[in-house]
């Protein structure tokens, strides 16, 4: 993506809004959750004070149970001079019940933001991929894509839901208990704090070092075996066909193995801190009872000492559930962490860079000025220095071997990628000065492979012109030889396709990829493979819809079959991302290059399928 960054033109960035740019580094998960979060970030905020009161408001209890306890002991034996005891009673109740409905509040507030903050996610994710170039869409498997936006956000639901508001009642409720824990009786609070301190020792072994990075290799190895399952699934016909046993999906096993190792090794990890760690949290009372009681008996007062202790033993187990909180948050923390860096590989893909003072044209030729290319990632250029021009109403063919670079030529044009060296211009205007729309309406694109809407054949090929007229429609149908396919199928133009068995061949697809090119009726028509998949018979429709889409506009096609193109204006070679010859049909047979070789053996071909064919009757 290098050439986004370093390109001279002023760059929309679509994702500053309001000061706070999600694909800065170094920004906090959390900041960034709340900035999804939108106008309910303040409800994220409510919630989690409303759970920090409410877990400090559950202490309250205890205190009052004390009293209680205290005022049995000062009573007896006389237990009607205990008159405090059911107002302490009554309190008790009500600080516990208080502290439920405020928590009960906390989680309406902080769920109701995290529905809106991962829908958010989910919004600016996919606005985002609208943005990228479609080169990137190509590249990455929309599988992948999906699973990677719609996992991650549903995990940060959870977090904001139930584990961040847990986090800051539990960060909240150590301060207020290490209070309480010294203030009845600081040798019995000693007893209790130091379990707690080893806890959080232990918390942070279970957490740090290696297994600080499980999330993100445990995602990893999610993402691969889920991956790999898919490779396997799809090839489950190849397996069958050549007899192949489930072990030749080796790498969908070693995915597995992986996963499985990966599992083990961080379970084996965290057994012994775990247990040291539940434990030391259960195990404070076999300290605390036996100390307690010689306290009880050392004291002059060993009735007081007792109510103190009745208060620690009682208020140990939630000094224990506030460590386990702290563990699940942490956790919980750490996974939305990654959740987050997940969806910014997607939001870290540079918009395709949209000039602030687009200009317009109305040419219609195409130029390729010594343009080179190399796609992210790859060590070599897959175009180098290709020049060409396709003057307006004329035809130029790119033929040429395999991996030649036809395809990269074609994709350049709609902007799929931007040439790293030289410029492609439509009408003199560089594509990247172009405005999107104005490209885009300029250009009818007729690709390898057509993707069909789960939605009826009229609004398919409507996509191209949504205020066309069903007339409209029908018209651009019959110009694309789709009138057998209309008359095939149940509800003609209104029939859904991809559902209830309703599917078109691989050709039949192609010729309502051309009804749509048609019914734009863009000026300039690129056509990439466009007769890849058809038979004979779906050829020839395929040809006569060809013949009225391209009447009279600019050309630039690509073509294995070699008949498609000898009627082009100029035919272009393409080899190793370079123009090995140009010319017309009869001037490149005349060169006796590689052109001239392509045709013999496309003849070769030609005829020993013919002869095939007629042995055969
Ligand atoms: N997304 C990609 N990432 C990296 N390299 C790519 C990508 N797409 C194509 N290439 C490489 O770029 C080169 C040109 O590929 P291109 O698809 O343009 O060739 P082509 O002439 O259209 O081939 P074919 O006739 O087989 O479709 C090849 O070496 C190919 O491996």
């Amino acid at each position: 993506m290098e050439q986004y960054n370093n390109h001279k033109l002023a760059i929309t960035n679509h994702n500053n809004k309001g000061g706070f740019d999600v694909r800065e580094k170094g920004k906090s998960s959390v900041a960034k959750l709340l900035y999804y979060a939108g106008g309910h970030k303040r409800l994220t905020v409510l919630g989690c004070t409303l759970s920090g009161i409410a877990a400090v408001l559950s202490m309250a209890p205890y205190i009052c149970i004390w009293y209680v306890v205290r005022g049995v002991f000062a009573a007896m034996p006389d237990y009607r001079q205990a008159g405090d005891l059911v107002r302490y009673g009554w309190y008790a109740l009500w600080f516990a019940l208080g502290s439920a409905a405020i928590y009960f509040a906390a989680l309406m507030c902080t769920h109701l933001a995290a529905f809106r903050t991962a829908k958010n996610m989910r919004k600016a994710a996919a606005k985002h991929l609208l943005d990228v170039p479609l080169g990137y869409l190509n590249v990455s498997q929309s599988g992948k894509l999906r699973k990677q936006i719609d996992d991650n956000a549903g995990m940060t639901e959870q977090m904001l839901a139930h584990e961040l508001p847990d986090l800051v009642g539990a960060v909240v409720t150590p301060v207020a208990a290490i209070i309480l824990l010294f203030v009845f009786d600081w040798r019995m609070g000693l007893l209790c704090f130091i379990p707690l301190v080893l806890a959080v020792y232990l918390l942070t072994r279970m957490m740090g070092g290696k297994n600080a990075r499980f999330f993100s290799t445990y995602q990893k190895a999610i993402e691969d075996l889920s991956a790999e399952a898919t490779e396997y699934v799809r090839g489950i016909p190849v397996v069958k066909v050549f007899q192949q046993t489930v072990y030749s999906f080796k790498s969908f096993y070693g995915a597995i193995m992986r996963y499985s190792k990966l599992a083990t090794d961080y379970a084996m990890s965290c057994g012994r801190p775990m247990t040291a760690f539940t434990a030391v949290l259960n195990g404070t009372f076999l300290l605390l009872i036996p100390a307690g009681m010689l306290l009880c008996g050392a004291a002059s007062n060993g009735w007081a000492v007792l109510v103190d202790l009745v208060f620690y033993i009682l208020f140990t187990p939630l000094c224990a559930m506030m460590m386990t909180r702290i563990m699940y948050a942490s956790q919980a923390v750490m996974e939305a962490d990654e959740a987050v860096r997940k969806l910014d590989q997607i939001m870290e893909v540079d918009p395709l860079p949209e000039d602030v003072r687009p200009q317009s044209t109305t040419g219609c030729d195409i130029e390729l000025k010594d343009v080179t290319f190399t796609y992210p990632g790859a060590k070599s250029p897959a175009l180098k220095n290709v020049c060409f021009q396709v003057p307006a109403g004329k035809t130029v063919a790119l033929v040429g071997p395999s991996g030649g670079g036809k395809s990269t030529v074609a994709s350049l044009i709609p902007r799929f990628w931007d040439a790293g060296q030289g410029k492609v211009l439509i009408g003199g205007v560089d594509v990247r000065n172009m405005a999107g729309h104005e490209l885009m309406d300029k250009v009818a694109f007729v690709f390898q492979d057509t993707h069909l809407f789960k939605d009826s054949l009229l609004e398919n090929i409507r996509a191209a012109r949504p205020d066309a007229t069903r007339q409209q429609v029908l018209a651009a149908a019959h110009a694309a030889q789709c009138d057998d396919i209309l008359s095939k199928m149940p509800q003609g133009l209104d029939t859904v396709v991809g559902t209830k068995g309703v599917y078109l061949s691989g050709g039949e697809q192609q010729r309502i990829a051309l009804a749509r090119a048609i019914l734009k009726d863009a000026p300039i028509i690129v056509l990439d493979e466009a007769t890849a998949f058809a038979d004979p018979e779906n050829e020839l429709l395929i040809q006569k819809a060809f013949e009225k889409l391209t009447a009279g506009k600019t050309v630039l096609m690509i073509a294995h079959r070699l008949s498609t193109v000898q009627d082009a204006d100029n035919i272009l070679v393409l080899c190793d991302g370079a123009v090995a010859e140009r010319g017309t049909h009869r001037e490149l047979l005349q060169q006796q290059g590689l052109y001239a070789a392509m045709w013999r053996d496309y003849q070769t071909s030609a005829r020993w399928k013919v002869g095939k064919e007629a042995s055969a009757v």
